[in-house]
């Protein structure tokens, strides 16, 4: 974990009619990673939020940046070094989408020429095309007014960003590829994020550390989220988590640590008393793959054998290693005949898993994180400087295995799901 480039110290926010928004928070934002902070509808999370960049300021304690206290620093200095994207963008109507990225870095006295350039890179950067460099914010659909938000708020490359809600208001499918592109922009560009959000699903797959707050502006919980997931601290943390915690924490596990299970899978050109040979009383199907590896669908060896060559569709499959137990135990749960198809990263079958298998990987994976807690809770083996529990499941690519992984195949549902199903189509087709 990096160091922390916001310390938040005891503070609290009482406004003039007595309500306590914030009471007595401590937070550390480390650098180059995202801290989300979530809870109910009114628990603090932007007046929190707009005490960094003293939009509001706090009755009591004190907020330190990269180790100053941000109440003597010029208040116009201190908000041009943290980048602020809100809900529905916040754009200038009148200006066209380039001039509204191109903002802050006009307003630090960037020559005009200078100024859009970098505009037009941060448009690439956002997966905006340059052809929309000219449209005024009413001619874009509220996923790309979004995008420009977050490019304006990049432009003077700040070390912070202020998100609040930045994705609330499109519809999911638009704000899936938005935490996704926000995820890729973070690993190019590493900022200290820290970003407001009322949805937990958002905050367990963007955030690294996550701070769910409860009414009242009182800190519940402050853990990386797949601690959040197993350790909730207290029955309100739970129930915020929701039913499901037990299955989404699955996604902080790398499917690497399944046993698959080569034997039943067989190339296209396999003779019948071949197929025979791999199936067992318990598995009666095989794997059918084409000459290169790539899978086919699931086949009946003694049908085969009277001439039945038809396929079963394998349905999804998870990448071995980079996607998540959770993708295994879906593919698992989906498959036709209860067994999940590993491949790697071209697409060849790499082996097969059933339902009992993921279920051994994810007790063993349990209990290796259950070793590395303890290991990391006891003083002086060192294993906490290592911050093991969450940031190890982290630090091994959780993330891309993980949320993101688990993304990767929702966000591409076209693509994962259907070129499964159409390819496994072709190939009952052709070993027809
Ligand atoms: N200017 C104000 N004067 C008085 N009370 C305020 C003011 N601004 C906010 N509050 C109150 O402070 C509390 C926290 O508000 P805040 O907007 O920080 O919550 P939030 O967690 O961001 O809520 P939401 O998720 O609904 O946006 C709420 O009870 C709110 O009504």
């Amino acid at each position: 974990m990096f160091g922390a480039l916001i310390v938040i110290e005891d503070v609290s926010k009482r406004y003039p009619d007595g309500t306590v928004a914030v009471d007595r928070l401590s937070l550390e934002v480390p650098d180059r990673s995202i801290t989300v902070l979530v809870g109910p509808s009114g628990c603090g999370k932007t007046t929190t939020l707009r005490m960094i960049n003293r939009m509001i300021e706090p009755s009591s304690g004190r907020i330190l940046l990269d180790g100053a206290d941000i109440q003597q620093q010029p208040v116009n200095a201190l908000r041009r070094s943290m980048g602020y994207v809100i809900q529905n963008a916040g754009l200038f109507q009148h200006r066209t989408v380039i001039d509204n990225i191109a903002t802050v870095p006009r307003l630090l006295g960037w020559h005009r020429q200078r100024a859009r350039a970098r505009a037009a890179e941060l448009m690439e950067r956002v997966g905006l095309d340059a052809s929309m460099a000219k449209r005024y914010p009413y001619q874009l659909s509220g996923g790309q007014q979004q995008r420009v938000g977050v490019a304006r708020a990049l432009a003077a490359d700040p070390p912070v960003l202020l998100m609040d809600e930045p994705f609330s208001a499109v519809d999911p499918v638009v704000r899936r590829g938005l935490q996704e592109e926000l995820l890729r922009i973070q690993e190019e560009l590493g900022k200290a994020i820290l970003f407001v959000t009322h949805d937990i699903d958002e905050a367990i797959r963007l955030g690294d550390q996550v701070a769910v707050l409860r009414t009242g502006g009182r800190l519940a919980q402050f853990a990386p989220p797949d601690e959040l997931l197993s350790s909730p601290a207290d029955p309100f943390v739970a129930d915020f988590l929701g039913a499901d915690r037990g299955i989404r924490g699955l996604s902080f596990f790398t499917s690497a640590g399944l046993n698959l299970d080569p034997a039943p899978v067989v190339a296209v050109d396999a003779t019948a008393k071949q197929m025979a040979k791999r199936v067992t009383p318990d598995v009666p199907y095989v794997l059918v793959t084409d000459v290169d590896g790539k899978p086919l669908g699931w086949a009946e060896p003694a049908r085969w054998a009277e001439g039945g060559k038809t396929l079963t569709p394998y349905g999804q499959t998870f990448e071995f290693g980079r996607d998540s137990l959770r993708v295994a135990l879906d593919c698992a749960v989906l498959s036709p005949t209860g067994w999940a198809v590993g491949v790697d990263r071209t697409g060849s079958v790499v082996g097969v898993a059933s339902q009992e298998s993921v279920a051994t990987a994810i007790r063993a994976a349990h209990a290796e994180r259950a070793v590395r807690a303890r290991d990391a809770a006891a003083p002086g083996t060192g294993a906490r400087g290592t911050g093991a529990p969450g940031t190890g499941a982290r630090g091994t690519g959780a993330r891309g295995a993980g949320p993101a992984g688990a993304a990767r195949r929702g966000g591409a549902g076209g693509e994962a799901g259907g070129a499964p199903g159409s390819a496994a189509g072709a190939g009952a087709e052709a070993a027809q």
